[in-house]
């Protein structure tokens, strides 16, 4: 919103210093804070010792820019012959700050990948996401409050919960955003763009409460349901938002090692049933899912099954390191009884869901992850950039920009790594992804996590204090030097991912000598 229109000269601002009349200014604009000394959240004293002048810097040392915005009212004209000049982005505004975007959404470059409507539909995300994610988001950590129905109704509307699906049949005839894309279009750059958008808030709980237990298990149902119309009902409700499902892989005992599941499902006598017993850990969403879908133990080996929630089955908010508002839970199968057509694949034969399912899971995690970083990395160059210490900004000092090159070179790198491996999957039918890609994801995903912990340390060390703070100038900061090591862990530890990466590689290996 523009200040009003009234102007005055800086020798009148200097007239108005006492409780009675308690104005300043701030990048040329003259705020009236006499009825806010009370209510300043900083306290009445800074205001008092600015009273009459202007507080730009000492503004900016301690407030993001949003301030201004959300405190308009208190603003009552300009200094005259001056223009306001801080830029106050608005809904799906690129970041002119350098490196806060990819290459490909910079006017000066070129890329062989996007084409328009891969812009239309980053632009369209991103005001979403901006409109309509980013204050529920932070509202939800502070609260714990789950995703809202009203927002999943929202993107149920907008085609984004189909489009978490990745690229597909379940997409046809799927307006997305209003028709800035055809569902049938929808390819895994598409996917790539609306994976690094939707996470821009960099609210790491509940961007997982976000659905994420349906992106990751919704996948297995879609690709391995053995009856179309049983398929379609399930992806339906779904979709729609009606129904909720997640991923229940994981165990206490067994932590990711699929292998060494203890969850067991035995047959009923007359062939229609499996009697489902055991328990499962740090499953997202699990608080209020309707659906999981679950790895147990049949007589030959590991099944994929989909259970829904009735008799027998309980779940228990666990607390992590972000709040609850991701749903993660503690689940027990108690004497659950479930239909055998809710087998998913074949029976014995379910590492092969959980494997095939694994590919897309971890790419849409690097995708994230490599998205936050790069916020990051924007967060620290505006900081260093703006933050005054002994009369020189932040970004005068070598040591400083030292570690903004690391941290862009490090998101950059994976960026266009991500890029490569996206073009693969464009051309490569989804059973060959995982006999080729598999490794190279896993391989990417850990450097992106790895490059994920430099840049969360070395935004700590350029933000100081305000990086360890919740609330304000360094909230972002803070949050992801909390939750980074989410992606870490999930869908494969960096150990286990760099471990299968190398092996995979060497599977064909030729008879290649020194
Ligand atoms: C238009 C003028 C101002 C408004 C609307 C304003 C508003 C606020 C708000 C909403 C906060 C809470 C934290 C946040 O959301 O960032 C805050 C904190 C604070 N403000 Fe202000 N403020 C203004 C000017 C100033 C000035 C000129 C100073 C110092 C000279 C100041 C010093 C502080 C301090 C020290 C804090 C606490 C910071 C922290 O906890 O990190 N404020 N202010």
């Amino acid at each position: 919103m523009a200040p009003p229109s009234k102007t005055f000269t800086r020798e009148e601002v200097r007239e108005h210093t006492t409780d009675d009349s308690l104005w300043c200014i701030v990048d040329s604009t003259v705020y009236d804070l006499t009825e806010f000394v009370d209510a300043h959240p900083g306290g009445e004293s800074v205001l008092r010792q600015v009273a009459g002048q202007d507080a730009t810097t000492a503004f900016y040392n301690l407030h993001r820019h949003e301030v201004l915005t959300k405190y308009a009212k208190f603003a009552i004209g300009t200094i005259a012959g001056e223009k306001p000049q801080v830029i106050t982005p608005q809904p799906g505004d690129l970041s002119p700050v350098p490196y806060a975007e990819p290459l490909w959404l910079s006017p000066v470059f070129r890329s062989p990948y996007y084409n328009d409507s891969h812009r239309r539909l980053q632009r369209a995300v991103r005001e979403f996401t901006e409109r309509h994610l980013h204050d529920e988001a932070w509202a939800n950590e502070a609260s714990g409050k789950f995703l809202s129905q009203e927002t999943i109704d929202r993107m149920s509307k907008a085609g984004l919960l189909h489009t978490r699906m990745g690229p597909g049949k379940h997409l046809h005839g799927v307006e997305i955003l209003g028709g800035v894309v055809k569902g049938e279009e929808y390819d895994y750059f598409h996917d790539l763009v609306s994976s690094q958008e939707l996470v821009r808030p960099l609210a790491r709980g509940a961007q997982d409460g976000n659905l994420g237990g349906m992106t990751i298990g919704l996948t297995a149902v879609l690709n391995f349901a053995n009856d179309p119309v049983w398929k379609k009902k399930i992806a339906d409700e779904v979709l729609s938002g009606k129904k909720k499902l997640c991923l229940a892989i994981t165990e206490a005992f067994a932590g990711s090692d699929v292998a060494g599941l203890r969850t067991t499902a035995v047959k009923t006598p007359d062939g229609k049933h499996y009697i489902v017993n055991g328990t499962k850990k740090w499953i997202t969403n699990g608080a209020w899912c309707d659906y999981f879908v679950t790895g147990v133990k049949t007589e030959h080996g590991l099944s994929v099954v989909l259970i829904e929630r009735s008799e027998g089955v309980e779940t228990k908010l666990i607390k992590t390191s972000y709040s609850t508002t991701a749903g993660t839970a503690y689940i027990t199968f108690d004497n659950v009884k479930v239909p055998v057509g809710n087998l998913l694949g074949q029976e014995n034969k379910g590492i092969q869901v959980i494997l095939s399912n694994f590919n897309h899971e971890r790419w849409v995690m690097t995708c994230a992850s490599i998205s936050s970083s790069r916020r990051i990395v924007e967060e620290c160059i505006k900081w260093s950039n703006q933050r005054l210490v002994f009369g020189k900004r932040l970004i005068d000092q070598p040591v400083i920009r030292q570690k903004l090159a690391k941290m862009i070179s490090l998101v950059e790198a994976n960026q266009a790594w991500l890029e490569s491996i996206t073009y693969q999957m464009c051309h490569m039918p989804y059973k060959e992804q995982a006999r080729h890609l598999a490794g190279p994801i896993a391989l990417l995903k850990q450097s992106a996590t790895r490059a994920a912990h430099e840049v969360a340390d070395e935004s700590v060390q350029i933000w100081g204090g305000r990086g360890i703070t919740q609330s304000g100038m360094g909230k972002y900061i803070e949050m992801f030097n909390r939750t980074y090591k989410f992606d870490a862990i999930l869908g494969g530890a960096e150990e286990v991912l760099s471990d299968l990466g190398v092996r995979q590689a060497m599977k064909d290996f030729p008879k290649a000598m020194l």
